[in-house]
């Protein structure tokens, strides 16, 4: 079954001689509990996808299906409830509220939706990204990776239906990123998560069961997962 799909998306800035075709009609669909890496060059159009997938954006044409509902038939409203119950979102700046524990970082998806919290499931969350004795330090007492960390269960807490990471391992060094990275790629293998991550690190594509690389806004490449190596001559093959 596909979590997200989109026929013939297109975004387009501006009109005329300046318009912007930042995509130009890109057909996509993720199936449940895949891990994918999108890629490409600054201004391929990654974020405008990754935003339009998310109802953060509207299209100019085409369709955005996630978890059964056309985008495009949600109102504001639809889309906020949408995003808050469906949806999981790890950016590269972790976003944690400062003034808030780890725990209460974890819980706020659900403490913002009113929704009871399943103490089994934060648990087992909690041990796999290995923050049980950081949950009363705010996020100003933990290094980089343990925030990203943080960032992780708080996404997966309210079970998205599909978690998108932007640049997850953007701030990271090599260890915390390999940990970040680990922890997603667990979320696919043990939870059934589905994953939708863009990234410009070749070691960080390669956790991913498919790479989907865009050029000047259409993908340009849509394949099988490799190593650090084989996405780095994927991206040089595409220019
Ligand atoms: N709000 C906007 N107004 C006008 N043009 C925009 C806007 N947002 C993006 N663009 C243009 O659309 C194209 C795609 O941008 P986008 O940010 O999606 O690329 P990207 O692949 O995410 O780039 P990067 O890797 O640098 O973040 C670029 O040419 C960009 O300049």
């Amino acid at each position: 079954m596909n979590i997200v799909s989109t026929a013939d998306l297109r975004r387009t800035y501006g009109e005329g001689e300046t318009a912007v075709h930042a995509l130009a009609g890109v057909t996509l669909s993720f199936p449940a509990a895949q891990f994918t890496a999108i890629m490409g060059p600054s201004g391929s159009g990654k974020s405008t996808l990754m935003h339009l997938l998310a109802g953060l954006d509207k299209p100019t044409s085409g369709s955005v299906v996630v978890d059964g509902q056309e985008l495009a038939g949600l109102g504001d409203s639809g889309l906020t409830a949408l995003r808050r119950d469906r949806l999981g979102f790890v950016f590269q700046a972790f976003n944690l509220v400062p003034v808030l524990t780890a725990e209460e970082n974890i819980k706020l998806p659900l403490t913002l939706a009113g929704r009871q919290v399943d103490q089994a499931w934060f648990d087992t969350l909690v041990d796999t990204v290995g923050l049980r004795d950081r949950l009363s330090h705010r996020p100003s007492e933990l290094s980089g990776g343990q925030q990203q960390r943080v960032a992780v269960a708080r996404a997966l807490v309210h079970r998205p239906a599909v978690l998108f990471a932007d640049e997850p391992t953007g701030n990271l060094d090599s260890q915390s990123s390999e940990e970040v990275l680990n922890l997603l790629r667990q979320a696919v293998d043990e939870f059934d998560q589905t994953v939708i991550m863009v990234t410009h690190e070749a070691a960080a594509a390669a956790v991913a069961d498919r790479i989907v690389i865009l050029r000047d806004g259409v993908v340009v490449h849509d394949g099988e997962g490799t190593d650090a190596e084989g996405v780095l001559d994927l991206m040089k093959a595409v220019g």
